[in-house]
Order: C-alpha cells, then sequence, then structure tokens
C-alpha cells in the first residue's frame, strides 16, 4: 500500500482558494480523516489526491514519486464516494469485477478475485442480484467491495455513509474500520461529522478554510485542540471570557466571572492578558449548594431539557453570558428547574486556555 505526501498543496476555482498550502503524510497502511465544516475544502483536497482536480502550485507524492501530473486512471486508487455510482444493469459480481476489466485482469483471475472480496464484504451470497434488489447497506458495500476489488494503493472515500440512517452507519463504520485494518489498506477519508472521524480514524486532520488547522490522534484532537476552531469543532461549546492574572512557569491563574483557577497550559500567557477559557459541558458540575469545594461561578437555570441518561441545562451567568452543563440524571438533579440559582464548577485540567480573538 502506498504512502501519500501532500507538499504545499495550493487549489484554486479561479481566484477562489480552496486548499491553502496544505502539508500531510498518509503513511502506508493508515487510516487518515479530513475533518471540516461544509466549504473547508475536504473534497478539493481529496480530488487532488485521486487526480480529479489540478493543484495550482504544489506536489503530490505516492511512495516518493511524484504523481502531481499523473492521470487519475493510472493512479490505482479505489474511490467510493456518497453517490454510489453502481451500474444499475450489472449483477454484483459484474459491477466489482469492473475495475478488473479496465485492467486486462483475465477472466479466471478476475473471477477468482471478485469471490474472495465478496466474501470479505460478506456479500458472496448475493453475487447474482442487480443493485436495485439490494439494501442501502447491501450497495454501500458493494461500492466498498467494486473499490477494494483493484487492490488499490489508496482507498478514497468521500462521505461515503452520508446517505445511511444512523444504524446503519454505524454498523457501516464498524465494518470499513475492521476491513481497512486487516488489509492494512492506506485511507484517505472525508467527513464533516466529529464522531465518525473519531471513530475510524489513526489521524484526523481538522480543516478550516482550506487550511489544516490540526493533524493529530483522535485523542489528541479531543483532549488537546490547539486552536479554538478545533475545540468548538470537536463539540466544546463552552467559551467563556476570562483574564490572566499572574503567570508562574507553566501555570497561568486565571480569573473567570469572579472566580481563580490555575491552569497549565502549553501555550505562554501573559499577566493582564485576556484569553477564552473553554470547557465541555460533560465537565461543567452544577450543583443548588454553596458548599463547593472548587472556585465557582453563579448563575440561573435558563433551559433544561431531557436526553435520557443526562439532561442539558442551559445556565445563564451573571453577566448573560450562557454556560452549557450535561450532567446525569439522577435525583438532585430533579431539583434544578428553570429560574433555579445554581453554582458551575469545572477541574482545572479540564479547562483549555485559547488568546481572546
Ligand atoms: N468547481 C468549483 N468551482 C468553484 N468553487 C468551488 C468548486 N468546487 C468547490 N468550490 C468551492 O471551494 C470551497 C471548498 O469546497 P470543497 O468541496 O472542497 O469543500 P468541502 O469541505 O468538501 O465541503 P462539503 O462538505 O460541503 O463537500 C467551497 O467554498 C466551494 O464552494
Amino acid at each position: 500500500m502506498a504512502r501519500v505526501d501532500l507538499k504545499n498543496i495550493v487549489g484554486r476555482y479561479g481566484d477562489f482558494l480552496a486548499v491553502d498550502n496544505v502539508n500531510l503524510t498518509i503513511e502506508s497502511g493508515q487510516f487518515v480523516t479530513l475533518l471540516g465544516p461544509s466549504g473547508c475544502g475536504k473534497s478539493s483536497t481529496l480530488r487532488i489526491v485521486a487526480g480529479l482536480l489540478k493543484p495550482s502550485s504544489g506536489q503530490v507524492e505516492f511512495d516518493g514519486r511524484d504523481v502531481t501530473n499523473l492521470a487519475a486512471a493510472k493512479r490505482n486508487i479505489g474511490m467510493v464516494f456518497q453517490s454510489l455510482a453502481l451500474f444499475p444493469h450489472m449483477t454484483v459480481a459484474e459491477n466489482v469485477a469492473f475495475g478488473l476489466k479496465m485492467k486486462r485482469v483475465p477472466a479466471e483471475e478476475s473471477a477468482k478475485q471478485v469471490k474472495r472480496i465478496l466474501e470479505i464484504v460478506r456479500l458472496d451470497h448475493l453475487a447474482h442480484r442487480y443493485p436495485a434488489q439490494m439494501s442501502g447497506g447491501q450497495q454501500q458495500r458493494v461500492a466498498l467491495a467494486r473499490a477494494m476489488a483493484i487492490k488499490p494503493g489508496i482507498l478514497i472515500l468521500d462521505e461515503p455513509f452520508g446517505a445511511l440512517d444512523r444504524k446503519l452507519r454505524e454498523a457501516m463504520q464498524m465494518e470499513l474500520h475492521a476491513l481497512t485494518r486487516e488489509l492494512r489498506m492506506t485511507s484517505l477519508f472525508v467527513t464533516h461529522d466529529q464522531e465518525e472521524a473519531m471513530t475510524l480514524s489513526d489521524v484526523v486532520a481538522v480543516m478550516n478554510r482550506g487550511i489544516v488547522e490540526q493533524f493529530g490522534t483522535p485523542d489528541q484532537i479531543y483532549r488537546a485542540p490547539r486552536t479554538k476552531f478545533v475545540a468548538d469543532f470537536m463539540g466544546i461549546t463552552n467559551f467563556l471570557p476570562a483574564k490572566v492574572v499572574d503567570v508562574r512557569g507553566a501555570l497561568s491563574r486565571i480569573e473567570v466571572f469572579g472566580a481563580f483557577f490555575s491552569v497549565e497550559s502549553k501555550q505562554k500567557f501573559n499577566a493582564g492578558e485576556n484569553v477564552t477559557l473553554a470547557v465541555r459541558p460533560e465537565k461543567v458540575a452544577v450543583s443548588i449548594d454553596e458548599t463547593s469545594e472548587s472556585p465557582s461561578v453563579k448563575g440561573n437555570v435558563k433551559q433544561v431539557t431531557y436526553h435520557g441518561n443526562t439532561s442539558r441545562y442551559v445556565i445563564e451567568l451573571q453577566s448573560g453570558v450562557d454556560l452549557i452543563a450535561i450532567e446525569p440524571n439522577d435525583e438532585q438533579m430533579g431539583a434544578m428547574q428553570p429560574g433555579s440559582a445554581v453554582n458551575a464548577t469545572w477541574k482545572s485540567e479540564q479547562i483549555l486556555l485559547f488568546p481572546r480573538s
């Protein structure tokens, strides 16, 4: 399987800059996901790797070989898109064999490979069906089998499960995860769904406006988002104005609505600097009691929504800023209703600090 290097890739549509100097490496056998909101340049980057879009500058390398000017058909890439583009007049087996036929693989050899790959995606019993006679999930597995049958150097997938319902999507994610690891398939996946990216990937590139804001393992991106954009995209919805009052080594003492916390951060801040404090809603503890041991901020419950195991609280802090808290549903929580005065707190370790933009 190929290793892929993108070097200083710039992609434009006329004057519009869609991909802004992207550098990234997909190691052989690795599963990398481009994650970001609609329009951030994920698909354009992927199309550049596939050879469907020519970069304005920069270089694409497969196993160290420059393929920037190589036609898409010659890159040995397997592709799966949301719109499956299965051939409706061909059976499952014929669809899967299509790429092999194009490569002029002898019929006997092709039949063997098709059989094997259909066994892998557990569709061998449906080899003679037509796409219209199959469920959405089965059709998606045919599309995967067709892309993998040619033994591609790299498998490229652009939101392949976007049209599937949640249960089926999760099942397909598990299958894709197992398949790509079992076959050690170098894979580049595109999604705007952070959970999907976390589930599938060895490494995630979070993109914003054509730029890769962070490139790291799912755990690094989840625990230590490097920018406010990445934090926001990873579901950290609380951003509160805070001020650095003192700095000692890696420890910054900060004040947020009258509460003081000592926060360890890699980024250097200066005493007196205005910063943004970020904390996950699941890490905010809310109570009616005054006797909290940690420093806390005061507010009033504005809204409660029930989510089964948990409830989501919108708490209006004194200054009119909203704080979101997600709490397990236990007896104490029933006492907190819209209008209740509450104290909200969180551990210093759960705080992320970003420069105030
Ligand atoms: N053929 C095109 N001509 C002009 N602009 C384009 C073209 N294709 C994409 N763009 C623009 O380039 C930017 C990046 O598009 P791209 O499809 O790469 O984003 P994306 O992150 O994949 O979004 P989505 O998740 O919605 O598919 C967008 O602003 C889009 O409008």
